[in-house]
C-alpha cells in the first residue's frame, strides 16, 4: 500500500508562483532575487498556515539555484534545487523557536552561522515563531542578526508581529502575509480534488474555506477530514455532517418566516436544530453572521466582504434582496442581544425563542399578512414609510423610532456598514451619557469606553 502523506504536506508549493493568496509579496521577492537585492534579515508576519515557512523554504532554494528560469524561480532540477526538494540541504537550517527559546540555542545557531555554505551560495537560517524567543535569547542573536556573514540570510517568521522587539524589526525587512480568501482556498480544493482524483461539490469546498478561517494549512486538513469519509466524492451534505456544520439552509428557512411573520414555524426548526445536537449559543451567533452576511449582500459594492464564491454570493445577494436594511439592521442587533445576554440567562431556550418571536415582529407588514397568526405577538403600529423602503417595495417598519432621541437620523437611511457601525457607535454614547447624568459617575469600565466612543 502506497504511503498516505496529508495534503498540506503533499501540496506544500514548491515555487513562488504556486503560493496562493500571496501575489505582491512573491513578487516582490522573485524582484528582489532576480535583481541580486538581497537584504540579510527578513521578517515573514502573519497568521497561521497562510506560506510563511514554504516561502522561505522557496527564497533559500532559489537563491542557491544554479539555473534559475527567465521568470526568476528556480529550475527545481539542479543538484541544489533537488537537495531542498529532499530535505537533504546543508544550506537551510530551520529553528523552532517555540521549542528552542533559550540562550544557549541561539548560541548554536550563532555558531553554526560562521561556517560558510560547502555547496552554493547562501546558508538560510529560517527562525520559526521568533516572538517564542526569551528576552536572553533575543539579546544573544541581536549581534549577528545585524552582521551576520555574507553568506548568511535570516528568515525570521511569527504570527504574533507585535510581540517583536523594535531592535529586531529595524533590523529586517518585513512582508506581511495575507489571510488566505475563502475563493482563493476554494479554487486551491478544487486543484487539489482533481488531483486526487475526486469531485468535489463547490458549496461543500465552500463550507470547509469558511471553517479554516483564512489558513489555508487548516482547509487542507479539514478537506482530508472529509474526503476520508467521502469515497471520492465531496458533497455538500457529506461535509456538513462530517464537520458538524448547520446546514445553511435552516437559516434560509427562518429568515422566510420571519419575514412573514411566523413565530411558531421559526420555533419549530429552532427545535429541529436543538434535536440535531447543535448548541443554542452557536446557532444564535450563526444566525447572526447569516444576518451579517445579508446586510453586505445587499450592495455590490460591499458583497466582497461575504467569504464565498461567486455562486454562493449571488444566492446570499437574491435573499438579502427579500429584506430591507432596516429589518437585517435590526435583527443583527437581536441576535447581538441574545448573545450577550446568553450566559446569564437562566432559561436559555426561551431567550432563543423570545429573540425569534422578536425577529418575527420586525417584518410584519399588516395583521392580513401574518402567516397562521398563531403565536403572532402585539404588533406596533407601522411608522411612516421612508422613500429608501418605499421604492424597494419592502415590508413596513413596524417600529415607531422614539422622538426623544436626540440627533435621529432615520434607520431605513443607513444604507452602508460604515453608516451602520457609527449609528453604533453613536447611540452607544448617548446612552453612555445618559447613564452618566443618572447616576453621577459613572463606574470605571464605562468611564473608560464613553472615553473611547467620544474619541471615535
Ligand atoms: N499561500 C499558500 N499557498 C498554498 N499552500 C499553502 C499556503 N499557505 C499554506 N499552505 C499549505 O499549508 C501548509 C503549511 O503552510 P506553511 O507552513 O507555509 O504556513 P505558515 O504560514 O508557515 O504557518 P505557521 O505559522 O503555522 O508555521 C503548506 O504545506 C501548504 O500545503
Ligand atoms: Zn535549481
Amino acid at each position: 500500500m502506497e504511503n498516505y502523506i496529508v495534503s498540506a504536506r503533499k501540496y506544500r508549493p514548491s515555487t513562488f508562483n504556486s503560493v496562493v493568496g500571496q501575489k505582491a509579496l512573491t513578487a516582490t521577492l522573485k524582484n528582489a532575487i532576480a535583481t541580486h537585492r538581497l537584504a540579510h534579515s527578513y521578517l515573514f508576519c502573519g497568521s497561521r498556515g497562510v506560506g510563511k515557512t514554504s516561502c522561505a523554504r522557496i527564497f533559500a532554494k532559489t537563491i542557491n539555484c544554479s539555473n534559475p528560469t527567465a521568470d526568476g524561480e528556480a529550475c527545481n532540477e539542479c543538484d541544489s534545487c533537488r537537495a531542498f526538494n529532499e530535505g537533504s540541504s546543508l544550506n537551510i537550517i530551520e529553528l523552532d523557536a517555540a521549542s528552542n527559546n533559550g540562550v544557549d540555542d541561539i548560541r548554536q545557531l550563532v555558531e553554526q552561522v560562521q561556517i560558510p555554505p560547502s555547496q552554493g551560495t547562501y546558508r538560510v537560517f529560517i527562525v520559526d515563531e521568533v516572538h517564542m524567543l526569551s528576552a536572553a535569547a533575543f539579546n544573544a542573536f541581536l549581534k549577528t542578526l545585524e552582521e551576520p556573514p555574507s553568506y548568511v540570510i535570516f528568515i525570521l517568521a511569527t504570527t504574533e508581529k507585535h510581540k517583536i522587539i523594535p531592535t529586531i524589526l529595524s533590523r529586517c525587512q518585513i512582508y506581511d502575509f495575507k489571510r488566505i480568501t475563502v475563493r482563493d482556498m476554494i479554487d486551491h480544493l478544487t486543484y487539489v480534488a482533481s488531483q486526487e482524483g475526486m469531485t468535489a461539490d463547490p458549496a461543500a469546498l465552500n463550507v470547509i474555506a469558511r471553517k479554516a478561517d483564512g489558513a489555508m494549512r487548516d482547509a487542507l486538513s479539514i478537506f482530508d477530514q472529509v474526503a476520508a469519509s467521502s469515497r471520492g466524492n465531496i458533497t455538500y451534505q457529506s461535509t456538513i455532517e462530517n464537520l458538524n456544520v448547520l446546514d445553511y439552509n435552516y437559516y434560509n428557512r427562518l429568515l422566510d418566516c420571519f419575514l412573514s411573520g411566523k413565530v411558531l414555524d421559526t420555533w419549530l426548526i429552532y427545535k429541529e436544530i436543538r434535536d440535531r445536537g447543535f448548541d443554542s449559543h452557536f446557532f444564535i451567533n450563526g444566525l447572526a453572521d447569516y444576518m451579517r452576511d445579508l446586510m453586505v449582500a445587499r450592495d455590490p459594492s460591499t458583497i466582497v466582504l461575504l467569504e464565498a464564491d461567486d455562486e454562493a454570493r449571488k444566492a446570499m445577494a437574491a435573499t438579502s434582496a427579500k429584506c430591507s436594511p432596516d429589518f437585517i439592521y435590526r435583527a443583527m442587533n437581536l441576535c447581538n442581544e441574545a448573545d450577550l445576554n446568553y450566559r446569564t440567562a437562566s432559561n436559555k431556550q426561551f431567550l432563543i425563542e423570545l429573540t425569534l418571536a422578536k425577529i418575527c415582529q420586525l417584518s410584519s407588514p399588516s395583521p392580513d399578512n401574518s402567516g397562521t397568526g398563531e403565536g403572532r405577538l402585539q404588533k406596533i403600529q407601522p411608522a411612516t414609510t421612508s422613500p429608501a423602503t418605499a421604492q424597494a417595495s419592502q415590508p413596513l417598519l413596524p417600529f415607531k423610532l422614539k422622538a426623544a432621541r436626540p440627533n435621529h437620523k432615520p434607520l431605513s437611511q443607513l444604507l452602508s456598514i460604515q453608516t451602520i457601525t457609527e449609528e453604533i457607535i453613536r447611540l452607544k454614547t448617548i446612552r453612555r451619557l445618559n447613564l452618566c447624568n443618572n447616576k453621577g459617575q459613572p463606574p470605571s469600565h464605562t468611564r473608560h469606553h464613553r472615553h473611547n466612543s467620544l474619541q471615535s
